[in-house]
């Protein structure tokens, strides 16, 4: 089941502030979902997560599918009780991350012929399989069966008649996902996935005929996928507004800070992408006036937390009292620092709960600046802390 409930619209651009209302409880919108991709966001706890704020959480319908593998989920009544979280969950249909194997696939109508990347068995992935796979995860959003089209492919842009063969199989996907997902009475949402490339006009063919399938919400996929970053946005000002107004709008795999509230702007609700956990891995933390490289040696004797204005543990420790309030129970830089010089595991568990707090607090803000009716002057303020540098 699935609820969407328009709150607030902002006058001056596509902005809208929702709430969403799933089968695990209610989500606030605009939203970021922390992805997990193992049952788990790496090297965060649950409780932390909740603590943080997460509403929604991503599951990895590929790889749990590899491992533990389906019977053992199944054994747990879903997603949910395996990994402990009591939350929402969306899962992807395991179509992009076939994708992202590269060579081991090949790509029929009737689906993706691939090996299996754990231990080499041939496996087969078919929009009824996705929705086999995703009905016994129980995940409260599945996504179709879509590919996704590349942007290129050795080095040779994919053509329009290209994108649009893959924007039809995809459309072709979303009839069989929609059928076997009624078919095994999934009392969940299924969401259609807006195809086309970087070419508006498939785009707008793409989105009307899902729009006719009537899904309770829609993705947008197909970018972040090694466009220039003006492609991307190019697509993000043409797709997201087009789709109805009373459904959520999921925009697939971004993205920066910046992509997040620029994406908010012209109507994005959810956003998922691995960067804040991935950054954080590699020691790339987001603060409020810019990112900064923990690994750096301007760090080594800084008493500072990564961001004085951060209520995260990491910055602000158990209290949650930022620097700046007069707050000293937090990790200073220097201390990450050397976690990371020394290859501490403490190091990326602080890492990621700032790097996730920080992508959940600015949702938080611009959430309260659509309730507000401020949400032009949070944009503006925004980009120029971020452009002050750290
Ligand atoms: N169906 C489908 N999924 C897509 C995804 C996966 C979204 N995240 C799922 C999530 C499930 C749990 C495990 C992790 C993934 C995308 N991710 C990206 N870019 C990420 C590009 C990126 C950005 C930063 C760092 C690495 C990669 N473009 C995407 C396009 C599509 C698409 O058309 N169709
Ligand atoms: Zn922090």
């Amino acid at each position: 089941m699935l609820q969407f409930d328009l709150l607030a619209t902002d006058p001056a651009s596509h902005a809208r502030r929702g709430r969403l209302t799933l089968n695990h409880g209610v989500v606030q919108t605009p939203i970021f979902m922390p992805v997990g991709t193992y049952g788990t966001v790496k090297g965060v706890m649950p409780q932390s997560l909740r603590d943080m704020g997460a509403q929604i959480i991503l599951g990895n319908t590929f790889h749990l599918w590899m491992r533990p593998g389906l019977d053992v989920v199944q054994s747990f009544g879903g997603l949910h009780a395996f990994e402990q979280w009591d939350k929402p969950i969306l899962t992807d249909s395991g179509g992009f991350q076939v994708w992202s194997l590269g060579a081991m696939r090949k790509i029929t109508e009737e689906g993706v012929y691939f090996q299996s990347p754990v231990n080499g068995d041939k496996l087969f992935m078919s929009p009824e399989v996705s929705m086999q796979i995703q009905t016994t995860l129980n995940s409260d959003i599945v996504m179709q069966l879509d590919e996704c089209t590349p942007y290129e492919t050795q080095g040779r842009l994919t053509t329009e008649a290209e994108a649009r063969k893959s924007m039809e199989m995809s459309r072709r996907w979303a009839l069989r996902s929609k059928a076997e997902f009624e078919r095994l009475g999934n009392p969940n949402a299924l969401f259609g996935i807006v195809q086309g490339g970087m070419f508006e006009h498939l785009r707008q063919e793409s989105l009307q005929a899902l729009v006719e399938m009537d899904f309770p919400g829609y993705a947008i996929g197909g970018v972040s996928v090694g466009e220039p970053k003006d492609e991307m946005l190019r697509i993000m000002a043409h797709t997201p507004h087009r789709l109805p107004a009373t459904k959520p709008r999921y925009l697939m795999g971004v993205g920066t800070p910046e992509d997040l509230v620029d994406g908010v702007a012209c109507g994005v609700d959810m956003f998922d992408c691995v960067m804040p956990t991935r950054n954080a891995r590699n020691g790339t933390l987001f603060t409020r006036y810019g990112d900064l490289k923990i690994r750096n040696a301007r760090h080594r004797a800084d008493h500072q937390p990564l961001d004085a204005t951060c209520t995260c543990h990491a910055c602000a420790g158990p209290q949650g009292i930022a620097w700046n309030d007069g707050g000293r129970g937090g990790f200073s830089r220097a201390y990450l620092h050397h976690l990371e010089r020394c290859g501490e595991m403490l190091g990326p568990m602080l890492t990621s709960i700032h790097n996730l707090h920080y992508y959940l607090n600015l949702m938080q803000g611009i959430r309260d600046a659509l309730d507000a009716g401020t949400f032009s002057q949070f944009h503006a303020q925004f980009k120029a802390d971020r452009a002050r540098g750290v």
